[in-house]
């Protein structure tokens, strides 16, 4: 089962309990059965599935009596249950500004150790730091030519020696070259062999005790399911695994068993691999993940992704309206421009009920960024009024914007209805954004836009 898949069967449960209000603990008990067995076809461990459903029936019955919204209690506890599972609660290594942060990546062959390493330079070079790749993989001949090409690629510095065989001499001398270039992520590639062969142990080690990394990121092919907790296990002891990055989740059946398996490992994992192109490599957030992967509003993530790109002062403005529950034209169009910088789109858009269809993989990833250009291209038709929301847009202005964008009428009319979305979802969450602003009145230091708005948000859904 994909992971979407699994999003699906366990929001069906839910959804069923919708129908009638009053459910009793039998329809519980029912609804946490169809859960169970979602999660057992991903993959995950029989024990957590267990742990699950009775952490979230024992909630039930100790609060019933109290439920007004008994469905919408059982849909957090869901999340809460989900995330607890996910999340291994040990915080990942953070990257220091102005220093060279020396990343060395560790895994099992083909695990997409390579790849990952390019993905992961492109992501913070995009956020603006100074990244470098080294090829410090002797073992397989064609690895070198591969980072190469994947630096080449995303015009990062690049340090690797074709005629050295020792790859710790590589690691110790790229290191050296890239630091005095002010590289600020250094990311090192090593050997990728099978777990039997103790020799990439001991390789892996003299690389670690050689350059001394500031973190260790294990690779690791997701797609092995609860294979995985074994394997974290025996990287885990031979160097300091910091965090991990599942590959090839790309909707895989055992995604869900590989995540909970790692997190047992207690090693935080940051990212997941979800294809083989560059951008595809999302930020993992337990709570996110589990808010997307049942189609709920992850506005805490879209917030803390679009603060990530944009400048927070030229969104002050734009942050006072939609905190009066007011989101125009002109805001969709800021933060459309916002979104085209920030990489993967199917991240981001997958955090906005409504448009999830995007995130399911039906539209390309180059499909999604030619719409948003095209929603620009129509927005730049529009006059201020109609951008601010002074003017309504009627029929003959929506024939005026089609003519002027040279776009169809039907696509000025799907934007305009995507804003409408936004302004829909945005207005569920005004009551917990104005009650922070009551706090942040009292505390002024914290009233700055996006960070009142990330407080009203966090844990309110
Ligand atoms: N679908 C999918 N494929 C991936 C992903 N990450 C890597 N791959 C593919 O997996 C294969 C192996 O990737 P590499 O990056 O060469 O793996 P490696 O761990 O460096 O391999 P060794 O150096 O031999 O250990 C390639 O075909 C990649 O394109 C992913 O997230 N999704």
């Amino acid at each position: 089962m994909v992971l979407n898949d699994l999003g699906k069967k366990i929001n069906d449960a839910l959804q069923k309990l919708n129908k009638d209000y009053n459910f009793d603990e039998s329809q519980i008990k029912k609804a946490l059965k169809e859960i169970q067995l979602a999660l057992l076809q991903s993959d995950v461990n029989v024990n957590y599935v267990k742990q699950l459903s009775d952490n979230i029936l024992q909630k039930f019955k100790m609060e019933e009596g109290q439920m007004i919204n008994k469905k919408k209690v059982i849909q957090q506890s869901v999340v809460q249950e989900l995330t607890k599972m996910l999340d291994s609660k040990k915080q990942p290594f953070q990257l220091k500004r102005g220093k060279p942060n020396v990343i060395m990546f560790v895994g099992l062959q083909g695990a997409g150790k390579t790849t990952t390493c390019a993905k992961y330079a492109n992501y913070w070079k995009k956020k603006g730091w100074r990244t470098s790749l080294i090829c410090a993989d002797t073992f397989r001949a064609g690895s070198f030519n591969q980072l190469y090409q994947l630096a080449m690629k995303i015009r990062v510095p690049f340090y690797g020696n074709i005629t050295e065989t020792d790859p710790v001499a590589i690691a110790v001398e790229g290191v050296k070259i890239l630091q005095k270039q002010n590289s600020e992520i250094i990311i090192i590639d090593t050997s990728g062999r099978h777990m039997q062969e103790s020799e990439l142990f001991d390789e892996m080690k003299q690389i670690y005790s050689a350059v001394c990394p500031n973190e260790c990121i294990f690779v690791m092919d997701g797609s092995n399911g609860q294979a995985c907790f074994n394997q974290a296990q025996a990287f885990k002891k031979a160097v300091e695994v910091g965090s991990v990055i599942l590959t090839k989740l790309d909707g895989h059946s055992k995604g869900g068993g590989a995540l909970s398996a790692v997190a047992a490992t207690e090693s935080p994992v940051i990212f997941l691999g979800t294809g083989e192109h560059i951008d595809d490599l999302e930020s993992f957030k337990a709570e996110s993940f589990v808010r997307r992967l049942l189609g709920l509003e992850d506005f805490k993530h879209m917030i803390e992704a679009v603060s990530e790109v944009v400048d927070i002062k030229s969104q002050k403005q734009s942050l006072k309206q939609i905190q009066k529950g007011q989101f125009t034209l002109r805001d969709l169009q800021q933060n459309y421009k916002s979104i085209l910088k920030m990489g993967s789109l199917n991240q981001f858009m997958g955090m906005i009920p409504g448009i999830q269809n995007i995130s399911q993989g039906q539209i390309s990833e180059k499909e999604q960024i030619d719409r948003i250009k095209k929603s620009l291209i129509i927005m730049d038709s529009m006059s201020e009024d109609e951008l601010d929301g002074i003017t309504q847009i009627t029929q003959k202005q929506l024939f005026r914007i089609s003519k002027g964008s040279g776009q169809p009428i039907e696509k000025v009319n799907q934007l305009i209805e995507e804003q409408k979305i936004f302004t829909r979802t945005l207005k569920k969450v005004i009551p917990s954004i104005k009650d922070c602003d009551s706090k942040t009145k009292r505390n002024p230091k914290k009233a700055d836009g996006i960070n009142s708005l990330l407080q009203a948000l966090s844990g309110k859904f």
